[in-house]
């Protein structure tokens, strides 16, 4: 396995620059702004979606990209990297790493992730393999097929756990997904707040990506509308 990703973001912000159609930002140049920003800020590295962010983000900084391409398909859930076709593109985009949904629901094209991750494995042997996962169940699964890092990215963001924040329970979810995990751990997914970020890392994962609470403005503005509502 080829570690120099792993080694260049041990103990840092990764930080998510995404947009999709119908956002506010929906551009290629203003997420590759926005990892110029982080970059500037000192993250060491940047996830990404789509073939034309990560190219744009590519011209921008240097730093290690996780991609993805989100897309979605009639009858599954899967919307992170669903399939070859969309593993293919980020790999030929040239990511370090590429994440795909590792959840045990039903994928468009009726593969398990084991063949998936067989066939990437086979294909792009130099690529890291990074599971999205929701629950500690997708995390045992992902370890077993062979993935190379673990995400808690799923986590909150599924029917299942649509309800669940990684900080519930001063972070039982993240702390259970530490102890059974011999991959390293990428925390992501509601990291709402620089001290969250601090304590995944202090309870020893090894990067937390960080999406909305830094480049989502419109959540960033909502979240203070919310908090004022109400106030006078
Ligand atoms: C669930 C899903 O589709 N997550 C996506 C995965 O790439 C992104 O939309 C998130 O922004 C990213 O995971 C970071 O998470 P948060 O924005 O919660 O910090």
């Amino acid at each position: 396995m080829d570690n120099r990703f792993l080694d260049a973001v041990k103990g840092g912000l990764i930080v998510s620059c995404q947009a999709l159609p119908g956002e506010p930002l929906y551009s290629s140049f203003i997420m590759a702004r926005m990892a110029v920003a982080a970059k500037e800020a000192g993250a060491v590295g940047i996830r990404a979606n789509s073939v034309v962010d990560i190219q744009s983000i590519r011209d921008y900084v240097d730093l290690p990209i996780i991609g993805i391409i989100k897309k979605d398909y009639p009858e599954s859930e899967v919307y992170i990297t669903p399939t070859m076709k969309e593993i293919r593109q980020v790999c030929a985009a040239g990511a370090e790493v590429v994440a795909i949904d590792a959840t045990a629901r039903i994928r468009p094209d009726g593969k398990r992730l084991s063949e998936v991750v067989a066939e990437v494995k086979k294909e792009f042997p130099d690529v890291l393999l990074m599971a999205d996962s929701s629950t500690i169940d997708d995390v045992k699964n992902a370890i077993e097929v062979g993935f190379d890092i673990i995400g808690t990215t799923l986590h909150g963001y599924t029917k299942e756990t649509e309800m669940m924040n990684i900080s519930d329970n001063d972070f039982e979810f993240l702390k259970d997904v530490l102890a059974i995990s011999p991959l390293p751990v990428i925390a992501e997914g509601k990291i709402g707040t620089p001290e969250k970020a601090a304590k995944a890392l202090a309870l020893g994962c090894h990067a937390v990506v960080v999406g909305g609470a830094i480049t989502r403005p419109k959540q960033i503005a909502e979240s203070f509308i919310e908090a004022i509502k109400g106030a006078l």
